[in-house]
């Protein structure tokens, strides 16, 4: 791929211009809200504007309910050979875009499964795509030249491409991302009127459950109208289980003994089952998790703490699977949990103690 068009220059359309920009791709960058464009353009996206002439590739990144219209406009004016979207539902934006009279050939749905809570050209960057799964939805009617830009889109991205068909996508993301967007606000709204003596006691708990309840709520109600069905039926499982552990609460705080173990067990089967879901969550790559050790690491919050931790363990030879920072409320510090394969954990140990740096046990 030589040339392509970003239209929708926010989060995903940045991101995904600024990886094709760095592997030398002549990028367009077009937004209905030019001010977006233009700064996706002075971060190194890509030029300012429509092309001249055709591009080889159309990335279409605008919010669901504008997928259809946008791709049909690209096509009718010629502004590319191919066009993709990027949408987080797939089925109903295919079907309009056959209402709509587009064309399918030249088409291809698409949903890079990576994000962020925030939105807007300045979240973007260039590796939000690294590993992560990217769903392809060919038809037997599509261009085989058009879903070779999308492999090479894929592939000059850094992403792992996935071929599904456009409702078993929709079906797939009700479980793994639309049902997790609204418990995550669920949670995160019984905070909104808490005390702020509770509030200040917020762990690192609440931090991963309610993460993307910061995500945009205009975003999301678009998101989740093209695929109300299937979120709905899983959320109602999910208030059946809730309803249980309700009532297995309630037993637990009865007076009756042959009460309070039952809803130990009703708790226990809940949680068990949780361990076994979260089992099944794919590692990096998309590999099968893998069990990681964590060796915790006392930081002060000074710029280049993080790379020099880096620099030791890459100096000792160990590659860091995994990172996360946990913040010291009202401290200057925080700890760096770094996940590593079990037998890198002591040579790991060895060579920042000697770096001078203060180990956590867990
Ligand atoms: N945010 C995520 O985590 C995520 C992940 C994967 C896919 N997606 C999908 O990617 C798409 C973009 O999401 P985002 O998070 O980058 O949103 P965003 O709000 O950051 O960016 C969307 C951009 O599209 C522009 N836009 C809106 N309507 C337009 C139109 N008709 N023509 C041209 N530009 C238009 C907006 O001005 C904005 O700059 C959505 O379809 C979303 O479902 C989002
Ligand atoms: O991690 C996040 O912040 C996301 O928003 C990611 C996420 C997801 O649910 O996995 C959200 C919606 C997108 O369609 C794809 C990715």
């Amino acid at each position: 791929m030589r040339t392509a068009l970003v239209i929708g220059t926010g989060l995903i359309g940045t991101s995904a211009a600024l990886a094709l920009s760095a592997r030398g791709v002549r990028v367009h960058l077009a937004d209905s809200d030019h001010e977006q464009a233009r700064t996706a353009a002075s971060l190194g996206a890509g030029i300012e504007g429509e092309p001249a002439e055709a591009v080889d590739l159309a990335i279409v990144a605008v919010p669901p309910a504008h997928v259809a219209a946008t791709v049909c406009d690209v096509q009718r004016r010629g502004l590319a050979r191919g066009v993709i979207d990027v949408g987080s539902v797939k089925g109903g934006p295919r079907r309009e875009v056959t209402e709509h009279g587009g064309d399918l050939t030249t088409y291809l749905g698409s949903h890079p499964m990576s994000g962020r809570e925030q939105s807007g050209p300045l979240a973007a960057t260039a590796d939000l795509f690294e590993g992560r799964p990217w769903v392809l939805t060919p038809t037997p009617g599509t261009d085989t030249e058009v879903l070779n830009l999308a492999l090479e889109l894929v592939s000059l991205c850094g992403a792992v491409p996935v071929v599904m068909d456009a409702d078993d996508h929709d079906r797939a993301v009700a479980l793994v991302s639309h049902t997790p967007q609204l418990l995550s606000s669920l949670v995160a709204a019984r905070l909104e009127d808490a005390a702020e003596t509770d509030v200040r006691l917020c762990g690192q708990g609440v931090r991963d459950v309610t993460r993307i309840a910061g995500s945009d709520p205009a975003m999301w109600v678009d998101i989740l109208s093209a695929n109300p069905g299937p979120v709905a039926e899983i959320l109602a499982q999910v208030a059946a289980d809730l309803e249980n552990t309700v009532r297995s609460l309630r037993e637990l705080d009865s007076a009756e003994e042959t009460q309070r173990i039952s809803g130990a067990e009703g708790v226990e089967a809940l949680l068990r089952r949780g361990n076994a879901g979260r089992a099944r969550v794919p590692g990096k790559h998309g590999q099968a998790p893998t069990a990681y050790q964590t060796v915790i690491v006392l930081i002060s919050d000074q710029p280049g703490e993080l790379a020099r931790i880096f620099a030791d363990a890459g100096a000792a030879g160990v590659n860091i699977e995994d990172v996360r920072i946990e913040h010291a409320t009202g401290q200057q510090a925080g700890y760096v949990q770094l996940n590593v394969v079990p037998g890198a954990v002591r040579p790991l140990e060895k060579a920042l103690r000697e770096s001078g740096w203060s180990l956590r046990r867990q």
